[in-house]
């Protein structure tokens, strides 16, 4: 349009036209193409950006973690701790569970495993199982825990395991987790071996509690406020010794707790650090009952040790009422809203001042005003010195699981057949 015009105004002589037209040519044409050179310019470094922070945050319906330290499998098969990381299609599940150096040494001979007694529930890779090990000593065999993998199972199910046994490996012992003890993985079927903490988990030792039963196999079903303090400050000394590590927990609750008769707490359900640590995130296929969310989690953004530090508090409130549900007239979707209007749970009647002073101080809503692991344990550590050994927490109500599991937010599977244990 603009050289059609020119050409019109101007006769063949007249020199301003031509530069004019020169001007079209040198001057705006360039300008147009630099212009569209900087929008694509700019529309590239926004999708890359983008990128980047989806890179980072690996959102996911229940959780955003922060990266730790990355070890992952790669990391493992570099010669670090184990040769896990294989290329998928360059073996069978056979090669590739002959390809695991790391793990010999660990290797349970499947004919020590005598006797299957009983299985405990479903876990996320299989069945969990109680089982007798032959330990020499034909008249002393030793109950041990088997976690098995699930069959058929896939190649990367099969990674995924191994991998689960090596971060047993590399978080080493401590008296307030779970312990490793071996593995039978040279075939299929897959088993993870575990120390059996033979009391199983907390939540049905409260439930316990509330039921007119005095001892059973030497465990004492009374609680005192003492005695919380106790149980918790082990929960914490995991906590720590996972802090250390830069990993958290993810789902720190009186069902993921194990006791011991002399009430040595340990904690199982390992399947978030483990995740944190292979993969610097939580996945999405995890969910986690909402009501011990932290804030930061319920808003899908990075969490840390101090979201464990908000669950603890939770786990304060369970203990405290005998295994009640957090919230309970919350129904678990809208906690979230609930939490956002500043609503924290009120103080139990069992629950004295300076214990409900603790479970504030978790429940603070920013992360940084929340208590360290281990600034919380020395909190408890004073508490302890003037807490209640004499008075029995009582709750006169027995827990109906389905009830229980509908305002908890947590599915009944889960927690059914412990509790027809007892
Ligand atoms: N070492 C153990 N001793 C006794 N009982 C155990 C042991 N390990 C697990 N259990 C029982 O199995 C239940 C599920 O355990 P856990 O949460 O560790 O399994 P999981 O589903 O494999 O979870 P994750 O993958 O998160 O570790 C526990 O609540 C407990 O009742």
């Amino acid at each position: 349009m603009g050289m059609t015009r020119t050409l019109l105004e101007c006769s063949l002589s007249d020199k301003l036209c031509v530069i004019q037209e020169k001007q079209y040519e040198v001057i705006i044409v360039p300008t147009f193409l630099v212009t569209i050179f900087l929008i694509l310019l700019g529309v590239i470094l926004w999708l890359f950006i983008r990128e980047q922070r989806t890179q980072q945050q690996r959102p996911g319906p229940r959780d955003i973690a922060p990266v730790p330290p990355s070890r992952d499998l790669s990391w493992e098969a570099a010669g670090h701790g184990g040769n896990v990381a294989l290329p998928l299609k360059e073996t069978s599940v056979e090669n590739f569970l002959g390809a695991t150096p790391a793990l010999a040494k660990l290797q349970v001979p499947r004919e020590q495993l005598s006797e299957i007694l009983e299985q405990i529930c479903n876990g996320s890779y299989g069945p969990i199982l109680r089982a007798n090990m032959n330990t020499g000593d034909t008249s002393k065999p030793k109950s041990v825990i088997l976690k098995a993998l699930k069959e058929p199972a896939g190649l990367h199910e099969v990674q995924d395991f191994l991998g689960r046994i090596q971060f047993h490996q590399y978080l080493g012992k401590h008296k307030n987790l779970v312990q490793l003890e071996g593995c039978c993985t040279e075939q299929l079927p897959l088993y993870m071996v575990l120390e059996d903490v033979a009391h199983g988990d907390l939540l049905n030792f409260l439930w316990t509690c509330r039921r007119d039963v005095m001892t059973m196999d030497g465990l004492l079903y009374d609680l005192t406020e003492k005695q919380v303090y106790h149980i918790g400050k082990q929960v914490l000394l995991a906590l720590e010794f996972l802090q250390d590590k830069h990993l958290f927990h993810g789902d720190v609750a009186a069902r993921n707790i194990l006791i011991q008769s002399d009430l040595t707490a340990k904690l199982c359900g390992l399947g978030l650090a483990y995740e944190v640590y292979t993969r610097g995130a939580i996945s999405s296929t995890q969910t986690i009952p909402l009501k011990w969310l932290a804030p930061e989690r319920l808003l899908l953004r990075p969490a840390g040790i101090r979201a464990d530090v908000w669950s603890f508090g939770i786990l304060l409130y369970e203990m405290v009422t005998l295994g009640a549900p957090p919230y309970p007239e919350v129904p678990p979707a809208s906690i979230l809203q609930h939490l956002q209007k500043r609503k924290i749970m009120k103080r139990p009647s069992s629950c004295t001042r300076t214990m409900y002073g603790i479970m504030k101080s978790c429940w603070c809503w920013r992360e940084a005003g929340r208590p360290s692991p281990r600034e919380l344990r020395l909190r408890l550590e004073v508490a302890i010195k003037t807490a209640d050994d004499k008075a029995v927490l009582q709750v006169p109500e027995l827990v109906v699981p389905e009830l229980y599991a509908a305002v908890a937010g947590i599915r009944v599977e889960s927690l059914f057949y412990n509790y027809s244990m007892l």
